[in-house]
C-alpha cells in the first residue's frame, strides 16, 4: 500500500494564483521564502488548500443519484459518527468533530457510503456549521425524498481555540429535520439512538 493514505490529494490541480497568494502570506509575516523548509510550503500549502476545498467542484445530487436502490423498509436508517472536517469561512481555520444522519426511507434507500460523502462534498467548502448542517438535510431530503430526514452535528471550531476567545472545549451542536422527523416522538428516538452506545 502507498504511503500516501489518501491519492485523492495528490491529483489536485492548483488554480492559478493560490500557491502565490501562499508566497505572498510566508513574505508577508516576516519569513524566507528561501530557506530550505519553506520552498516548497507554497505548493504544499496550495495543494492541501485545493483538497480542503474540493466540494465546490463536486456534485452532492449525482452522487447520491448513483446509488439509490428501490427497497420496501420503512424504519429510520442511522448513519453516526461521521468525522467531518470543514473550514469556518470567517477565519479559514478548520473547525471538525462529527455528523449523525437519519432517514426513514420512502421506497428507496441510499447506498451507505454516499451519506459520508456527500457530507464531505459539503464539508470541503468555507462553511459556518449551519449552512453545512442545512447543506446536507435539503441535499437529502430533495434527492432522496424520504419520508423524513435529520442532522446532527458536533463540532469543535479552531477559530475559538487557537485564537479569539480560545475556548478548548466548547462544543457547538447544530441540527435540521424534515418530514417525520419534525414529530417529537421520532426525533427522540434518533437522537436517543445516537446518544447510546448500542445503536
Ligand atoms: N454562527 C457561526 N459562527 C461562526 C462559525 N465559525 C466561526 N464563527 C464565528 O464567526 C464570528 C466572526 O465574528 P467577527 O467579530 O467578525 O470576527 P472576529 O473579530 O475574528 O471574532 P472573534 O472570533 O470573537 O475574535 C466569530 O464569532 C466566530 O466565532 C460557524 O460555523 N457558525
Ligand atoms: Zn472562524
Amino acid at each position: 500500500m502507498s504511503a500516501y493514505h489518501n491519492l485523492e490529494e495528490y491529483n489536485i490541480e492548483i488554480t492559478n494564483g493560490v500557491k502565490e497568494f501562499y508566497s505572498g502570506i510566508i513574505d508577508g509575516i516576516g519569513e524566507n521564502l528561501n530557506r530550505d523548509g519553506l520552498q516548497k510550503t507554497p505548493e504544499r500549502a496550495a495543494k492541501a488548500m485545493m483538497f480542503l476545498t474540493q466540494g465546490y467542484k463536486q456534485d452532492a445530487v449525482e452522487i447520491l443519484k448513483g446509488a439509490m436502490f428501490a427497497e420496501n423498509y420503512d424504519n429510520m436508517v442511522i448513519i453516526k459518527d461521521i468525522e467531518i472536517y470543514s473550514l469556518c469561512e470567517h477565519h479559514m481555520l478548520p473547525f471538525f468533530g462529527k455528523a449523525h444522519i437519519a432517514y426513514i426511507p420512502n421506497g428507496y434507500i441510499v447506498g451507505l457510503s454516499k451519506i459520508p460523502r456527500i457530507v464531505d462534498v459539503f464539508a470541503r467548502r468555507l462553511q459556518v456549521q449551519e449552512r453545512l448542517t442545512h447543506d446536507i438535510l435539503e441535499c437529502i431530503n430533495s434527492t432522496l425524498k424520504p419520508q423524513g430526514v435529520g442532522v446532527v452535528i458536533e463540532a469543535s471550531h479552531m477559530c475559538m481555540m487557537m485564537r479569539g476567545v480560545q475556548k478548548q472545549n466548547s462544543l457547538t451542536t447544530t441540527s435540521g429535520f424534515r418530514g417525520q422527523f419534525e414529530k417529537i416522538e421520532t426525533r427522540n428516538e434518533f437522537l436517543k439512538l445516537i446518544s447510546s452506545d448500542l445503536s
